[in-house]
């Protein structure tokens, strides 16, 4: 890396001022044009309708109404797609304005005598002769090169094919206000000296785009579009999230002819970080993505019928349970749960109620039984065993919905049909009467002929009053008749939607089911071994069943089951799904996500060492059920060992918490952790606080004291609020944003985000003390950014005694 000569420095000024010149005029140029055109688009939505014909006598008039009409809104969305385009091109110029460039990369490509200046930013910049790139967007794939390649040999690929040639020059641009601030000529990979500055800035409450100093191997990433998996196992800090966001907005720029921001769907682990993330497609001037957690998705689908837990709940429970019998069968079930062979089981006793055991529910009218269970059983093994469960469902479906439409007209004879009809009032005798002459009406050879799109288009210009002036004389039997009919209809309405809903299908007792003995299980999975604790799993499922409540991990598998009962629900339109902390999702939701969105590519993102949740899974091993999703020939595996967050030091020490984990730091050095025993809960709070206000002092704005619980949080907070005069921030599962400034939090919410300073309120042995809690205690440490302070009134956590006390400075 070095820096450039004060000739070349001044080339450099003179062509940024070029281009910010261009720029300049060609703002100026198209501003009025975008205000031009948004007017038009206004005043043309105002005098719509003055400009079209509208004459209904005929049918003749009503034709041309109809097509005048579409004429206009032809014109219309012709002005609104040229208003959007400029008003794009007009951001985006903007948005290079004050710095229009970052990199630089000069390239011959082989058999072409003269080399090309490719100045790359955060989108393309076109000189008026509509031919000269100024600036190339970074997504295209000339500037790939800039990500991939140091001087030299380099290549990149085309839809055409693959060009080569040689880089002679890779220069980096610090540019602010149009002025340049610095300029580095680089050797090898891109941006030591610019990835130096910028990650010692202070974090955020928003995450930053990257685009600047993207690495090779993140680059891969971005730009990985061959399989339909793409799974990444990155450390703690390499950027998985950042490149993870760098991808949407290159597929959203690659595929814009027809990939929109609502065809893709980002999973993150909880609504907080939503908010972290929301800036960062906006900043590159694309639309965002969806934001979701899978807690939403679940509850969705589910319905209102139960209540689910929400993964913070399970987690709650998993950190403060005991080893009580109870608490061992329920953290075994929540693997089991998890695990490919319950989904296996889950599968083949799809297969065995194809034969026996299907539950339904009678259809009830008033105090009634209008069709009986038993009867819904026998109709549905009468058919064909052979055809698909969800089909032959199906086809009791159409035969329920059959049977009470005969029903139905039986029902209007009935007694309380006439009671409720004595009691009618002239306002509904009035309606029953609209209703006729509107049936009369349809029958009009007018009507008749009219188009069925105009009738629905522009039905209301038929005006009533035209109507209304026949004099249709109705004998008031049929008028009754159609009363007796409206009636019925109406009260049957309410049953046809739940048929339609398949509520004539006992899902719950069909999960219910499931957890019987080890001996009918294993007959209804067809001989799957089970689980030591069984009974005692069996008898908190269907406890927790019998409050119409579930637990987090049966959500998945309970929606697997009644999907292949009732026929997958599919979301078509999402292209792309993508899944942070992927770690922490089972296999089976991930199975779900596939069923859910069938023409979705998947991006997946984790790392198993974070992995604090017990359905978790293992994205990188070789018979991981995630590779198995789509196969191995549909799944590529990047790895990312390289750690951008935090500092050499904090590195080092979290690193040593692992087993074995390859990680290695970015240069980028500060103090040692320190961990600061003290003698009880006043001198913590003191100290804390003492630390909290030197931290604060020295500019970090952003500072995090992590617990394990959410208990934990809550005395916490207490404890420093009563003492401290800064603001507290107190995070809970309900919070929604992100804010700078100082926080009490529980590990598994600090998930994916990023502090300048974390403490950690407490980690003595009694709070980290199970192997278990080894990732989550991780998790925490790996917020830091350049600061990590640890706190104990006691022993230290197993998991720092047997750390080299090199790694970490001790504060008496
Ligand atoms: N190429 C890069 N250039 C600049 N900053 C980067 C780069 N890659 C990562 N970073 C920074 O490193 C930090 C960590 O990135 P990110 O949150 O994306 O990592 P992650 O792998 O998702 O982390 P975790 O799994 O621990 O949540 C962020 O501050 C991010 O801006």
């Amino acid at each position: 890396m070095k820096m450039i000569k004060v000739n070349e420095w001044q080339q450099e000024q003179e062509r940024l001022d070029m281009v910010t010149e261009k720029l300049r005029s060609a703002i100026v140029e198209i501003e009025p044009e975008v205000v031009g055109l948004r007017d038009q688009v206004t005043d043309f939505r105002k005098r719509f309708w003055e400009e079209v014909s509208i004459n209904t006598s005929t049918h003749e008039d009503f034709e041309e109404a109809f097509y005048s009409i579409r004429q206009q809104e032809a014109l219309l969305s012709e002005r609104e797609r040229s208003h959007q385009q400029r008003m794009q091109r007009l951001k985006s110029m903007k948005r290079l304005l004050p710095s229009p460039y970052f990199g630089r990369i000069d390239f011959q490509e082989d058999g072409i005598s003269f080399s090309e200046h490719i100045y790359i930013g955060v989108s393309s910049f076109v000189d008026v002769d509509g031919l000269s790139f100024l600036v190339y967007d970074w997504r295209t794939p000339i500037a790939s090169m800039y990500y991939d390649y140091s001087p030299g040999a380099s290549a990149y690929e085309t839809p055409g094919g693959r060009v080569e040639g040689e880089m002679t020059l890779k220069r980096q641009y610090h540019i602010g206000d149009g002025q340049l601030k610095r300029v580095f000529d680089t050797s090898v990979t891109i941006g030591d000296e610019l990835l130096q500055q910028v990650l010692a800035q202070g974090a955020n409450s928003q995450m930053k785009s990257i685009v600047a100093t993207i690495q090779k191997e993140q680059n891969a990433i971005i730009r990985n579009d061959k399989t339909r998996m793409l799974i990444v196992q990155g450390a703690a800090g390499s950027g998985k999230t950042s490149a993870a966001l760098q991808r949407a907005a290159y597929l959203l720029y690659k595929h814009r002819d027809k990939l929109k921001a609502d065809q893709i769907v980002l999973f993150s682990p909880n609504p907080m970080f939503n908010s972290y993330v929301s800036t960062v497609l906006p900043e590159l001037g694309e639309e965002n993505m969806q934001q979701t957690t899978i807690q939403e998705y679940l509850v969705y689908w589910l319905g209102s019928t139960l209540q689910l837990e929400s993964p913070f709940e399970q987690i709650e429970y998993i950190l403060t349970s005991s080893s009580s019998p109870e608490c061992e069968a329920r953290r075994s079930g929540i693997h089991y749960k998890a695990s490919e062979v319950f989904l296996h089981a889950l599968q083949q006793y799809a297969v065995w109620l194809g034969k026996e055991g299907m539950l339904f529910r009678g259809i009830h009218f008033q105090d009634r039984e209008l069709i009986a269970a038993e009867e819904i059983q026998l109709q549905f093994y009468s058919y064909d065993n052979t055809i698909r469960l969800a089909n032959r469902v199906a086809l009791l479906q159409e035969w329920i919905l059959k049977r009470l439409a005969t029903l139905e007209r039986k029902e209007q004879k009935a007694h309380w049909v006439q009671d409720e009809l004595d009691y009618l009032d002239n306002e509904q005798y009035a309606e029953a009467y609209r209703e006729l002459l509107k049936k009369y009406q349809q029958e009009e050879e007018v009507v008749l002929h009219m188009n069925e799109q105009l009738l629905d288009d522009y039905g209301q210009f038929l005006g009533k009053e035209q109507h209304e002036e026949h004099n249709v004389d109705f004998a008031m039997q049929e008028i009754e008749e159609l009363l007796r009919k409206m009636i019925v209809s109406g009260h049957y309405k309410q049953l046809r939607n739940d048929v339609k809903r398949f509520k004539f299908i006992d899902v719950i007792g069909l999960y219910d089911q499931l957890f019987s003995d080890e001996a009918a299980y294993r007959n209804m999975t067809n001989e799957t071994t089970v689980p030591e604790q069984w009974t005692e799993i069996c008898k908190q499922t269907k406890e927790k069943l019998s409050r119409l409540e579930l637990f987090y991990e049966d959500a998945a598998p309970f929606l697997c089951l009644k999907e292949c009962v009732e026929g997958t629900r599919r979301n078509t339109n999402v292209r792309h799904v993508f899944v942070d902390e992927g770690q922490d999702y089972s296999p089976f939701q991930f199975y779900f996500l596939k069923q859910l969105f069938p023409r979705a590519s998947m991006t997946v993102l984790g790392d198993f060492s974070q992995a604090i949740f017990p359905q978790a899974t293992n994205l990188s091993e070789e018979d991981s059920p995630l590779i198995k999703l789509y196969g191995q020939d549909e799944t590529n595996l990047i790895r990312l060992v390289r750690s951008y967050r935090s500092t050499r030091e904090i590195v080092e020490f979290t690193k040593a918490l692992l087993p074995s984990e390859e990680i290695v730091p970015f240069e980028r050095s500060d103090q040692k952790p320190h961990l600061i025993k003290v003698s009880g809960s006043a001198e913590r709070a003191e100290r804390m606080i003492e630390h909290l206000a030197e931290l604060r002092a020295e500019g970090f704005e952003s500072i995090a004291v992590i617990t394990k619980t959410a208990a934990e949080s809550r005395e916490a907070y207490e404890l420093l609020n009563s003492q401290s005069s800064e603001t507290l921030r107190l995070i809970t599962k309900d919070t929604l944003t992100f804010e700078k400034g100082t926080m009490v939090i529980p590990a598994y919410l600090a998930k994916g985000v990023e502090f300048d300073a974390v403490l950690i309120y407490d980690a003595s042995s009694h709070v980290y003390d199970r192997e278990s809690e080894r990732k989550l205690f991780y998790t925490a440490c790996t917020r830091a950014m350049h600061r990590l302070l640890l706190y104990t009134t006691g022993e230290w956590t197993p998991f720092i005694q047997s750390l080299d006390p090199n790694l970490y400075e001790v504060e008496g």
